[in-house]
Order: C-alpha cells, then sequence, then structure tokens
C-alpha cells in the first residue's frame, strides 16, 4: 500500500488511467457477494459502464435538477418541524441527519420516503455507521490477512460486517423485490424501475439482480455516512463558534428574510454561508483518504515504481490540513472570502476527490448541506445545554470521520 499526499502528486493519481483501479481485498469485496460490482469498488469497462448507467438513471429521475431541490425542500421541513416538536430540549445529534439523508436518495433511486423517526430505517442506518466504524478504508487486517476470517472471525471483525452486510442486503433485495412486483415497464418510477425494465428489454446487456442490489448498496453507503459527518462538523464548528452562528443568521436575515423557504438560487447571494460548508468540508475532511485506488499495471510515478496491485491512498486529511493553509486546526470560513468579498475556490481543496473516479454525489451533497444549514438557522439558535462541555473537534476514525457524541438545544428564534 502507497500513501500519496500533497496536490501534485494527488491529481497525478487521480488522473491516470492506470491508477484507475479498485481493491480486491476481503474487506472490499465482502459486502459485494465477493465480486467486484457496482460503482464504488469496481473498475475495467464494467465500472466505466455502470457508472455512466448509474449517472443517466439518476438525472433522468431528477438528479441534480429542481426535482431534487424540492425533495431537499420537503426534508428539511421535516426536520424544522421535528426539531420544534422537541425545541428547549437537548438533542443527541449525531444521527440527526440519517434518515433525511437516506430519504432524500432514496426519492430518486426507490422513489420512496420514511417518517424521521422510522425504527426499522433508523436501525438500518445505525448499522451503516457501525460498518465504517468497524475498520478504516485501508481494510484493515481483515485484507492483509484474509484467513483470520476463519481463525478469528469475531475478534477480526469478519463476523459483525459480514452480518451487517447481510442485514442491509436483506432490505435492499426487499426494496427490490417491490418494485418486480409493481414494475410497469411504461412508467418507470425510479432508479430500480430502469434497472429493472432494462432487464426485461434488452437481456443480453442487462445488469444482473446483485449488481443492481450492490449499486444501491453503493448509493446508499457512500451517500449517507459522508453527507451525514459532513452536516454534524457544520453543527460542531456553528455551536463552538458564536461568531460565525452571528454571521451566518445575519446573511439568512438580509438574503432570505424569516419565513421564505431558502432556495438553491440564494446560493450566488450568500458569500459567506458557501465559505462556511467550504471550510467544514475542508476542516472535516470526512473521507481523510478518499476511497482506495488500485495500480492495474507496473507504473512510475516521482521517483519511485509502484507495482501492479499496489493499493494507493491519498492524503485528503493532510492535504486539507498541510502548510498551505494558514492555522489550518482553526475554523475560520474568511479564508475562502475574497478581499473583495467573492468566494474563492482553492484547487487545495479536493474532498470529492479529483478525475474520472471523482465523487458522483458533490452536486447532490453541496446541495444538501446549504439547504440543511440555512433552513434550521433561519428558524434555531444552536446551543450547548448548560453545563456541558464544549464538544471536540478531534475527530473519531474510521472508514470515514465522525465526531464524538454531543448533544444541542434548539432555540426557536422569533
Ligand atoms: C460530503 C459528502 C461526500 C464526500 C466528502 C465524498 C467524497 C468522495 C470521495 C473522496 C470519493 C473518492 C474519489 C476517488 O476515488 O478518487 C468519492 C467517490 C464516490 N462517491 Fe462520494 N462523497 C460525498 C457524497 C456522496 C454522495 C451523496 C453520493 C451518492 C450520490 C456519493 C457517491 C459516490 C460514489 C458512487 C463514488 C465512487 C465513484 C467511482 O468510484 O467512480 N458520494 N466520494
Amino acid at each position: 500500500m502507497v500513501v500519496v499526499s500533497g496536490k501534485d502528486m494527488i491529481k497525478e493519481v487521480s488522473t491516470r488511467a492506470v491508477f484507475d483501479g479498485r481493491p480486491d481485498g476481503l474487506f472490499h469485496l465482502m459486502r459485494q457477494f465477493g465480486k467486484k460490482l457496482g460503482v464504488v469498488f469496481n473498475d475495467g469497462t464494467s465500472w466505466l459502464n455502470t457508472r455512466r448507467v448509474v449517472l443517466k438513471y439518476l438525472k433522468n429521475f431528477g438528479y441534480n435538477t429542481r426535482h431534487m431541490e424540492n425533495y431537499i425542500s420537503e426534508e428539511c421541513r421535516a426536520l424544522v418541524k421535528l426539531r420544534l416538536s422537541d425545541a428547549g430540549k437537548p438533542i443527541l445529534v449525531n444521527n440527526m441527519f440519517n434518515i433525511t439523508i437516506v430519504n432524500i436518495l432514496f426519492r430518486l433511486v426507490a422513489g420512496k420516503r420514511y417518517d424521521l423517526e422510522d425504527e426499522k430505517l433508523t436501525m438500518l442506518c445505525n448499522l451503516i455507521m457501525r460498518v465504517f466504524r468497524a475498520t478504516d478504508m485501508s481494510g484493515g487486517i481483515l485484507n492483509y490477512i484474509p484467513y483470520i476470517q476463519y481463525i478469528a472471525p469475531d475478534l477480526s471483525g469478519y463476523t459483525e460486517i459480514k452480518n451487517i452486510h447481510v442485514t442491509i442486503h436483506g432490505f435492499l433485495r426487499e426494496t427490490i423485490q417491490q418494485h418486480q412486483q409493481t414494475l410497469d415497464v411504461n412508467n418507470p418510477r425510479d432508479v430500480i424501475d430502469a434497472f429493472l425494465i432494462e432487464k426485461v428489454q434488452s437481456p443480453d446487456v442487462s445488469f444482473t439482480d446483485e449488481e443492481l442490489q450492490v449499486v444501491c448498496l453503493d448509493l446508499l453507503e457512500a451517500g449517507l455516512e459522508t453527507v451525514a459527518n459532513t452536516a454534524l462538523f457544520c453543527v460542531l464548528h456553528i455551536v463552538r463558534n458564536d461568531d460565525v452562528q452571528r454571521k451566518l443568521q445575519a446573511e439568512i436575515d438580509e438574503v432570505i428574510g424569516p419565513q421564505r423557504a431558502p432556495t438553491l438560487s440564494d446560493r450566488t447571494r450568500m458569500v459567506y454561508t458557501e465559505a462556511v460548508l467550504l471550510e467544514s468540508l475542508r476542516i472535516s475532511s470526512v473521507a481523510p483518504v478518499g476511497i482506495p485506488h488500485m495500480a492495474l499495471d507496473d507504473a512510475r510515478l516521482g521517483n519511485y515504481i509502484i507495482p501492479k496491485g499496489t493499493y494507493v491512498l491519498m492524503a485528503l486529511y493532510d492535504l486539507h490540513h498541510g502548510e498551505h493553509w494558514k492555522e489550518p486546526g482553526v475554523f475560520r470560513p474568511e479564508r475562502f472570502i475574497t478581499k473583495d468579498g467573492n468566494l474563492m475556490q482553492d484547487e487545495w481543496l479536493m474532498p470529492f476527490g479529483t478525475g474520472k473516479r471523482r465523487c458522483i454525489g458533490e452536486g447532490l451533497s453541496r446541495s444538501e448541506l446549504f439547504l440543511f444549514v440555512t433552513n434550521i438557522l433561519q428558524k434555531f439558535r444552536l446551543k450547548i445545554p448548560d453545563g456541558d462541555t464544549l464538544p471536540s473537534a478531534e475527530p473519531v476514525d474510521g472508514v470515514t470521520l465522525t465526531a464524538e457524541p454531543f448533544h444541542v438545544i434548539f432555540e426557536p428564534r422569533t
């Protein structure tokens, strides 16, 4: 395994086809029937084809369009309503965005939404959160000593990760079967229907049931933890920095006002809010080493020969906390604002990766984060309960980074 650091090397690895592979270790493939399937842990022509088709179907059902904005706004209204119902009480915020995020994705993928306190979905989200804590992106001991699954299945985490994926796949299989039973080939309702119709109409080029299940799993796993943890860190830095909260609310009051629902078109006039989101993406770097790439052949990189089959991790957390940034540990949105008050993009910021394997969820994530923050801060002042210490900004390790548990009081703004 090689860890690549620095803007130039990370860009080079991300843009050379020879590094477009994905690892094939036990940890990475046990979630997908031991095979390279889907988008995230797949490569070659099968990956290219599946990625293209998934993006096409997502777009057909409203991805990155006004429909998607409507789904996010609807979920924000539900979230604000829930927080109004428990206003003034300390809320454990660590899982607060989970069902909201799944609902937005599942409107496109499976055409349905769940109540924000739905027990089955809460359990499912908790399982996904647990699997992301069980190891890290390298795949840990399960990848390097795979036969440990027979010697110490419990101690190595194998049993837990396997059982969790059995449950998640059971849920996805059930969702796909419900679609099969009600399928109308002339009226596709969502991404799952589109895949099933392709299967009926062109069986020779179609995707298998396992492939469809892994595509759903990819979207669920890649799209849930990352956004939920970035939103969580956003809340964390807002409650740790009262001046940030005051400036955000001043901008919301000026551009949106107290009543009108925030929209994505407000973004161009809300430079400070956009800067807070960029700073949250930088400082939290929830995908600290991206998703591992793999060398598909022997390749020269700088002064080194990287042998075929080597896993290549990108030191994104390091990139976002390195010398380029002044006082990298300080949450300072102003670093993304020019002297003239415009938003400044910085090429050292790459939370979604770059190149052909770049994240497909960047547009969705940025829209979600903007609407989460503006909807919540329009209606509430966020406070740490009396007697609680400030939550720590130190991340908790795993496949993604998260925060230690902490409580927040949502105080309605008058
Ligand atoms: C703040 C939120 C997010 C962050 C920070 C993030 C970050 C990343 C990163 C670093 C990669 C790896 C890029 C590489 O391999 O070079 C990635 C890939 C991916 N992301 Fe995201 N992501 C986020 C949200 C989402 C969402 C909402 C979705 C679902 C729609 C999603 C779906 C994917 C998929 C499918 C891939 C694999 C792409 C491929 O291998 O071709 N991500 N993401």
